[in-house]
């Protein structure tokens, strides 16, 4: 049986870093690193997403400001809200919850983020600094994913790496991420020919398709090591109810793989204690206070 990656207990370590140098960080900059997350629209599940950052944010001993707009929200009005937070020193970091809805352009919008508070790394001057190697923010979940993998097997390098899914907000990055870890990467998409063929050649699987259960045990060479980003919530037993499950066949996978992650608790967590820790950063760099990355 595969060994199971604990997303949850590692994002809790980290965490906990974070919280000792925020406080540190609060002393020499007399003031808390701050995180603004803005949510347009009262979708359920993105509601419950911004009000676990914003309870982790301020656990971690940095302010959190929540801008809450209506669905009916112009792009003008969210426009001028985003170089309002620009401009604001108290404001490091800058995250503007998506999927938006359908009548505001996502790309016009995190074009208009300060490259150094996009602490989500979705600006593309944040894409093209991680393309050519710069220092630059990083894509939450991928990084999250990549200190999971480094934190279970060391070294990554010369690995055959397999991406399943090429979206701007984590199967590209990620596949950047296991290229600067030397990695020999495959991005796999909706038009691969025989996804199961190139899923057998990976010691690194990384599935973020948003399809349930799609990725079966019989595809997997044996002994893999297996990231599992996707997140969907499908009907339980109990009519009613709904549970997560992730792109991943876990009941199958668990029997092939070498070690796997749990969905919940394992991508997840990590996605929100890395955001803190690109917040911390750049509230160190906005600041001009040097930070140790390297303890966190
Ligand atoms: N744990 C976390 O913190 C996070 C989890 N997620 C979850 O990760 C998953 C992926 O999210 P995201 O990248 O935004 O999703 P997108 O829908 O933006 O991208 C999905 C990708 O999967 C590919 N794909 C779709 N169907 C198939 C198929 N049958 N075979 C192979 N590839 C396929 C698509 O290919 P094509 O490009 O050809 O259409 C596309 O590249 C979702 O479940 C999402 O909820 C997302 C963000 C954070
Ligand atoms: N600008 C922006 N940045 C994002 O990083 C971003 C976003 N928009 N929109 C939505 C996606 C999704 N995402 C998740 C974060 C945490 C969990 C998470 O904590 N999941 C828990 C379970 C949560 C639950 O029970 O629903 C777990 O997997 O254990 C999942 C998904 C961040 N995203
Ligand atoms: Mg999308």
């Amino acid at each position: 049986m595969a060994e199971v990656i604990d997303g949850k207990a590692f994002a809790e370590g980290l965490r906990e870093r974070i919280a000792v140098a925020s406080t540190a960080f609060t002393a020499a900059a007399g003031r808390p690193a701050g995180l603004a997350v803005v949510l347009v629209g009262e979708d359920p599940a993105s509601q419950v997403y911004v009000r676990n950052k914003g309870k982790q944010t301020v656990a971690c001993g940095m302010a959190s400001f929540e801008h809450k707009l209506p669905a009916d929200t112009t792009e003008a009005d969210l426009l001028a809200l985003i170089a309002q937070l620009n401009t604001d020193p108290a404001v490091d970091g800058i995250l503007v919850q998506l999927p938006l809805p359908a009548h505001l352009n996502e790309q016009t919008v995190i074009a208009a983020i300060n490259p150094d508070k996009d602490v989500d790394g979705f600006h593309v001057v944040n894409v093209g600094r991680l393309a050519t190697g710069m220092p630059g923010f990083v894509p939450c979940t991928p990084l999250g994913c990549v200190m999971l993998l480094r934190d279970r097997l060391g070294s990554l390098a010369g690995m055959e790496a397999v991406v399943i899914g090429r979206s701007n907000i984590v199967g590209k990055p990620m596949a950047q991420l296991l290229l600067a870890e030397s990695c020999t990467v495959t991005v796999a998409h909706s038009r691969t020919h025989d996804l199961p063929a190139v899923v057998s050649r990976a010691d690194i699987v990384v599935a973020a398709v948003g399809r349930p259960e799609m990725v079966k045990g019989a595809w997997l060479k044996p002994g893999a090591t297996v990231i599992d980003v996707g997140i969907n919530r499908v009907p339980a037993a109990e009519p009613g109810k709904t549970r997560l499950v992730g792109d991943v066949d876990y009941a199958s996978a668990s029997t092939v793989a070498g070690a796997i992650t749990p969905v919940p608790g394992g991508v997840g967590p990590m996605t929100i204690a890395v955001l803190l820790r690109n917040t911390l950063v750049a509230a160190h760099r906005n600041a001009g206070v040097v930070l140790d990355e390297s303890a966190l």
